[in-house]
């Protein structure tokens, strides 16, 4: 039976969530939590290392699990949802793609840096040719003015993505600010499009919601919040919120309460909460994936991570580039005044 949607949720917590954890997800974990979604009727499930297939190394942190395995677990308790990869083309390689195709995969998404939506097209062309569903993923949408989000959405449309996604991967974005650009890719684009908030600045929901009005249809979510930074728009408190609105997810919303409170709560070890530090993502507009990696830099050089957040932003450093915290780190330990506000 087709389930009748007007928003179209994927659910990120096995994916995004991936980073808030240090990328150490079980299989029982994973196999616990696709299988409860899939029974709520959620659409999607993405799931793969937090910077996505091929993400595990040195550079990015090392998985617990291989990702390819976890796939395998949450592909063979679905009976409806399909399950999504993400993909960053130099991280993630056709090899990849190829293998979570072949056990399973139905949907990648291939995420670039906003102004480089052109290093996406082999990508979106395999996973065609594979038979999947295509996403371009247009990740730290903030830094870019709207004229050139759209123009790299539309390269994205033109290599054929059926979804273009804007993504708020610092959680920087203000409502307005958002709804500007889903009207300009609304009117630009034939293809969906898509939003993907994160709560550093409280405002993923509402970000979420001026999606919506401006016309995205497809959202993701995270289960408790489960994603990098303050995580992303909470799922279940998201479809309670379109039930309110008159619109359709599809999701049944005591079963997402459910496994929210019962299998994801206990994975967490401290509740998703907007810190000082994630804050200072949101305000300073860097990676929410960064935060972990800050943190730690901070400890390691004894000095303020807040420190060292803002002068990422400053210096507008971008995912890929996470080797820069520890210089950054370890200047600031040298000479604080350098990089003073
Ligand atoms: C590093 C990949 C990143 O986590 C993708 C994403 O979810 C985002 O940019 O927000
Ligand atoms: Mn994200």
């Amino acid at each position: 039976m087709t389930i009748n949607r007007d928003i179209v949720i994927t659910e990120v917590a096995l994916r995004d969530g991936s980073h808030a954890i240090g990328h150490q997800y079980t299989i029982e974990q994973v196999t616990a939590v696709a299988k409860a979604l899939d029974e709520a009727n959620v659409p999607y499930i993405e799931v793969a290392h937090g910077d996505g297939l091929g993400g595990s190394s040195q550079q990015y942190g090392v998985s617990l699990t291989d990702e390819m395995e976890l796939i395998e677990a949450a592909v063979s308790v679905c009976k409806k949802a399909k399950i999504a990869v993400l993909l960053l083309p130099g991280i993630g390689t056709m090899k990849e793609l190829r293998q979570a195709a072949s056990i399973g995969a139905k949907m990648a998404r291939i995420a670039t840096h906003v102004t480089e939506a052109d290093v996406a097209p082999q990508h979106i062309n395999l996973a065609k040719e594979l038979g999947m569903e295509t996403v371009g993923f247009l990740m730290m949408s903030h830094m870019v003015p709207t004229k050139k989000l759209v123009e790299q959405a539309k390269l994205m449309e033109k290599y054929g993505a059926d979804t273009v996604y804007v993504v708020d991967s610092a959680g920087a974005f203000l409502p307005h600010e958002v709804r500007e650009r889903i009207e300009a890719l609304r009117q630009a684009l034939d293809v969906n499009i898509g939003f993907h908030g994160h709560n550093n600045l409280s405002l993923a929901m509402a970000n979420s919601l001026a999606a919506i009005e401006a016309g995205a249809t497809k959202i993701d979510g995270s289960v408790r919040c489960l994603g990098a930074g303050a995580g992303n728009t909470q799922t279940e408190v998201l479809v309670a919120v379109l039930e309110r609105l008159g619109l359709k997810s599809g999701i049944d919303l005591y079963k997402m309460m459910d496994l929210a409170e019962t299998i994801v709560a206990p994975i967490l070890k401290t509740p998703q909460e907007i810190t000082r530090n994630s804050l200072v993502l949101g305000y300073a507009g860097v990676y929410s994936s960064f935060l972990l990696h800050s943190q730690r830099a901070a400890e390691r050089f004894n000095v303020d991570s807040r420190d060292i957040l803002i002068e990422l932003g400053k210096r507008k450093v971008i995912g890929g580039q996470e080797d820069m915290i520890l210089d950054v780190a370890a200047q600031i330990a040298e000479n604080p005044i350098s990089v003073k506000k």
